[in-house]
C-alpha cells in the first residue's frame, strides 16, 4: 500500500489539517469534485485517483441546522458514506471514516468504550451513526474513528468563536454542565497517519471496526472557553468574564450529549496512538490563532 491517499471533504478542518501533515501522499478533494449530494461523484472521483487508501472527512457538522435539514444531512452522513465505502470495496481499498461523540446519549456517568451501545438524541447523531453501520457493512476493511470537540487554527470551531465573541464582549457565558474530549484537528491528522504507517504494514482482520480518537483529558465547554481564552490574554487580548451556565440556561434546537467522555484504550492497544492532552493543544492553537498578521 504505497500510492496516495485520498481525503474528503476539501475545505474542513480534518481534511486540512491531513494536507499540512500528510505530505504529498495526500489529495484532498472536496465540493464540487466530490460532492455527497452528487453521487455520481463519488465512484468517479475513487476511478480518477485510484487511491491505496481513503480517509472520509466530508461530513455535515452544523448540528443545531440538521434539525430541520434531514435530508442533506442523511446525504452527508450516512447514503454518501455507504456509497463511498461501496466504491472502496470494489478496489479492495481500505477505508478510515470519522464519526462523533454525538452518537452516544450521554447520560453513563463514566467514559464509554467502544462496545457502550449508540443511543443519537438528534438528527445529526442518528444520521452518523448510521453512516458507521453503512460504512462498516459495505467494506470489509474499514476503520470507524469517533472523535469528539474538534477545534483547529481555521475553520468554524468552538475554539474559535469563543476567541471572536471574547474580543468583542467583556463578558460570556458558556455551559458548564456538559462533559468531553477536545480534541485538535492536527493532532487527529497525525495520529490517522500513524495508523495509515501501520496499516502499509499489511491489513489485518482484526483491525476493521470502530475505535474511539480524542485528544487526552476531559472539560466542559466552560474549560475549554476559559482555557483558550487565557491563552489569548497571554498574547494581549482582553481576558473577558467567563460564566459557567446550566445546559437549560443556553437553549439550542438540536440537544447536546451531558458527558460524552470517550476511553481511548482500543486505539492505544491496537494502533499504539495517543493522542497528547487537550490543554497543551489549545495553547498551541491559540499562538498559532494570534500570530500577529502581516500588513
Ligand atoms: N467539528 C467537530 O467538532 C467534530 C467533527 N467530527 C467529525 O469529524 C469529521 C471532520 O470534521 P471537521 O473537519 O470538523 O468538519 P468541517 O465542518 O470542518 O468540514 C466538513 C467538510 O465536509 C464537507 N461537506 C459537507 N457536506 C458535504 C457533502 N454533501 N458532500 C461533500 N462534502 C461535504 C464540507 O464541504 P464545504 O467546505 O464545501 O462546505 C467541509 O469541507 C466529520 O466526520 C465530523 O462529523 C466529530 C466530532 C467533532
Ligand atoms: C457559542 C456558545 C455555545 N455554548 C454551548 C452550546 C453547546 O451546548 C456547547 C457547544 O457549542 P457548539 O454548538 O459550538 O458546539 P457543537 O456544534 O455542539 O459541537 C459539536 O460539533 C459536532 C460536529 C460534533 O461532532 C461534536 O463532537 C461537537 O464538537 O456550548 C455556550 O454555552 N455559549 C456560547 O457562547
Amino acid at each position: 500500500m504505497g500510492g496516495s491517499i485520498l481525503v474528503t471533504g476539501g475545505r474542513g478542518q480534518l481534511a486540512q489539517s491531513l494536507a499540512k501533515l500528510g505530505g504529498q501522499r495526500v489529495i484532498v478533494v472536496g465540493r464540487p469534485e466530490f460532492d455527497f449530494d452528487r453521487p455520481a461523484t463519488i465512484a468517479a472521483t475513487i476511478d480518477r485517483y485510484k487511491p491505496s487508501l481513503v480517509v472520509n472527512a466530508a461530513a455535515w457538522t452544523a448540528v443545531d441546522l440538521a434539525e430541520s435539514e434531514v435530508d442533506g444531512a442523511t446525504r452527508a452522513n450516512e447514503t454518501g458514506p455507504a456509497e463511498l465505502a461501496r466504491a472502496c470495496a470494489r478496489h479492495d481499498i481500505p477505508l478510515i471514516h470519522v464519526s462523533t461523540d454525538y452518537v452516544y446519549a450521554g447520560d453513563k456517568g463514566t467514559p464509554y468504550t467502544e462496545t457502550d451501545p449508540i443511543s443519537p438524541q438528534t438528527v445529526y447523531g442518528h444520521t452518523k451513526a448510521a453512516g458507521e453501520q453503512a460504512v462498516l457493512a459495505e467494506n470489509p476493511r474499514t476503520i470507524v474513528l469517533r472523535t469528539a470537540w474538534v477545534y483547529s487554527p481555521h475553520g468554524k470551531n468552538f475554539v474559535r468563536t469563543m476567541l471572536n465573541a471574547g474580543a468583542k464582549n467583556p463578558q460570556l457565558k458558556v455551559v458548564g454542565d456538559q462533559s468531553g474530549n477536545p480534541t485538535s484537528s492536527d493532532d487527529l491528522a497525525e495520529g490517522i497517519l500513524a495508523i495509515i504507517e501501520k496499516l502499509q504494514q499489511g491489513w489485518q482482520d482484526g483491525y476493521a471496526g470502530v475505535y474511539h480518537a480524542t485528544g487526552s483529558g476531559e472539560a466542559t465547554w466552560h474549560d475549554l472557553a476559559v482555557t483558550a481564552l487565557q491563552e489569548a490574554a497571554k498574547a494581549g487580548q482582553p481576558m473577558p468574564e467567563v460564566t459557567a451556565i446550566r445546559t437549560q440556561d443556553w437553549p439550542t434546537p438540536a440537544k447536546r450529549p451531558k458527558d460524552s467522555r470517550l476511553d481511548g484504550a482500543k486505539l492505544e492497544k491496537v494502533f499504539g496512538v495517543k493522542l497528547p492532552h487537550w490543554q497543551d493543544s489549545v495553547a498551541r492553537t491559540v499562538k498559532e490563532i494570534m500570530v500577529p498578521q502581516k500588513p
